[in-house]
């Protein structure tokens, strides 16, 4: 027998030792610092990578670009992360933004018309609904329950937003629901698409009192499935998907109004990240004790039947009904991409 062979026996037991003292360990734990159980590992990991040392070039190898794009997305994510000033130079299509929307004399009195109205508390920010509520256990509207017209002092808002930017000619611009967010400083929204079936295509927001950066973050295809009813939803991103994720800011100053519609509405999720200084370029710029903003939207009479199925509710609750009926009809086993689009029917 060689000394090699010998040789890696004995480490074979030695790690075969150390593995089964370091269950044991694990198993009488209780208030010890984990810093011992993670030194413990380490050591083992480097005994079992000295035995596998041959295999070892060729998994670093292959795991090499990965693991940079990672730490590279870790480390610099928020130092590098470019802030637009125009959706020009965002190039997310389907979002425009207007600057000084509205003037310093109206943004004073949309602001005292809400303040002087029933604020309803969240968690962290404080808000109200116009024309329909927004349920946020469901993410939608109740459409059945009207609570009457969008106020008189945003209708020259409405007016104004029919001669916006991007508008096609056959878009439905009679927004009816409106809601009022204020975030107080540091406050921000966790990212989201608006649902689907909820509202139509066109969604206008327009910022008061206060600035902030709004993200953009498109998945790539395949890579984000969530196969229950809120589609909308995004959960913690693992560090592999959130290094594929590509994102774009931003800057909303006070009294300007931003539309999302198209791909920018149904594909992308809209962030706001939650900090009280935001950098843009060069700048640091400080968020005001709050920001209010005043979002309209369209509530939707049928479902939706955009192209961007990978996170439309209504394709998916077509599609589970689809496959339940087939089921029934059929007796065909449920699948599971049935529920959870393929590569194929994603755009
Ligand atoms: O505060 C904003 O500008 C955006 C609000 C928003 O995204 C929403 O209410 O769904
Ligand atoms: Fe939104």
């Amino acid at each position: 027998m060689s000394l090699t062979v010998i040789f890696q026996k004995e480490l074979f037991s030695v790690v075969g030792i150390s593995l089964g003292s370091v269950l044991e360990f694990f198993s009488t734990m209780r208030n010890r610092p984990a810093s011992d159980a993670v030194a413990l590992l380490s050591i083992n990991w480097f005994i079992l990578g000295t035995l596998s040392s041959r295999t070892l070039p060729v998994i670093a190898h292959m795991l090499a670009p990965s693991a940079i794009r990672i730490a590279v997305q870790l480390v610099f994510k928020d130092i590098f992360f470019p802030v637009s000033l125009l959706a020009s130079d965002l190039g997310i299509p389907g979002i425009y933004l207007v600057h000084d929307f509205i003037t310093v004399e109206e943004e004073k009195r949309f602001l005292a018309e809400v303040d002087n109205r029933q604020w309803r508390s969240l968690s962290k920010r404080r808000v109200q609904h116009y024309g329909y509520e927004f349920l946020y256990e469901t993410r939608n509207i109740d459409s059945k329950h009207f609570l009457g017209e969008l106020p008189s002092f945003v209708s020259n808002i409405l007016q104004k937003i029919l001669s916006f930017p991007g508008l096609g000619r056959d878009q439905n611009k009679e927004m009816d629901q409106l809601t009022v967010n204020e975030y107080p400083c540091g406050v921000g929204l966790s990212p989201h698409i608006d649902t689907h079936s909820a509202f139509d295509e066109l969604i206008f927001s327009l910022s008061t009192a206060g600035p902030c950066i709004m993200e953009f973050r498109r998945y790539p295809e395949g890579t984000w499935c969530h196969p229950t009813a809120s589609v909308n939803e995004i959960h913690e991103d693992t560090p592999l998907l959130s290094s594929y994720i590509t994102r774009k800011a931003i800057f909303l100053p006070p009294r300007s109004m931003i539309l999302m519609s198209g791909e920018g509405h149904y594909a992308w999720h809209h962030y706001i990240p939650h900090c009280k200084v935001d950098r843009v370029g060069e700048k640091a710029i400080g968020r005001s004790s709050r920001r209010v903003s005043f979002t309209f939207r369209k509530v939707r009479k049928g479902p939706c039947c955009c192209p961007y199925k990978q996170y439309c509710d209504s394709q998916l609750e077509c599609r589970n009904q689809q496959v339940k009926q087939n089921i029934v009809q059929s007796s065909l086993p449920l699948k599971r991409e049935a529920f959870c689009p393929t590569d194929t029917d994603q755009i």
